[in-house]
């Protein structure tokens, strides 16, 4: 048995409690290299706690929907962060805290180009990839202690 859970889009302010959305939306911050390059700056809030900012590549396998969504995790020592290395959407599932387990999760596609950052503790599924090659630089934390804590459901989602 399953229970339905629908994609959306992605809307940065549905995501805003979650994470950010990072894009070059709009007109650049900056304008800089003699003009031949806009900044958006500073576009996440990042967060590492006593740890350090990491970049780590990861090379993801597609995932086709309808998505099985047994498990959602969080890191509660720091941010994480997935930037696509190629211009394709990606599936990001995020749940609410509720008493310490996530509540019912949201699933978004970003659109290419996108890339996303989790607030620190932000229950979420893993990179979930949606098209090859799955390539994604990831920065969050490195650093002691346990920073991952996992929730199964009793009853997988079904993302479509
Ligand atoms: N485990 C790991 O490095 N990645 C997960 O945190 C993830 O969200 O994909
Ligand atoms: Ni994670």
């Amino acid at each position: 048995m399953t229970r339905t859970l629908a994609a959306t889009p992605i809307d940065r302010d549905a995501f805003a409690g979650f994470g950010d959305v990072i894009e070059t939306e709009g007109a650049p911050d900056k304008i800089i290299n003699q003009g031949f390059c806009g900044r958006w700056h500073d576009r996440a809030a990042l967060d590492f706690g006593d740890g350090r900012a990491g970049i780590s590549l990861f090379r993801a396998e597609p995932r086709t929907l309808p998505y099985r969504l047994e498990m959602v995790e969080r890191h509660p020592l720091g941010s994480q962060a997935f930037i696509p290395m190629s211009l394709v959407p990606f599936l990001v599932i995020v749940a609410p805290d509720v008493g310490g387990r996530p509540g019912t999760p949201r699933a978004y596609v970003t659109e290419p180009g996108q890339a996303i950052n989790l607030h620190r503790g932000t229950w979420h599924g893993v990179l979930t990839p949606l098209h090859a090659p799955g390539l994604f630089a990831v920065v969050d934390r490195i650093g002691a202690g346990d920073n991952l804590e996992e929730h199964w459901f009793e009853t997988p989602y079904e993302v479509a």
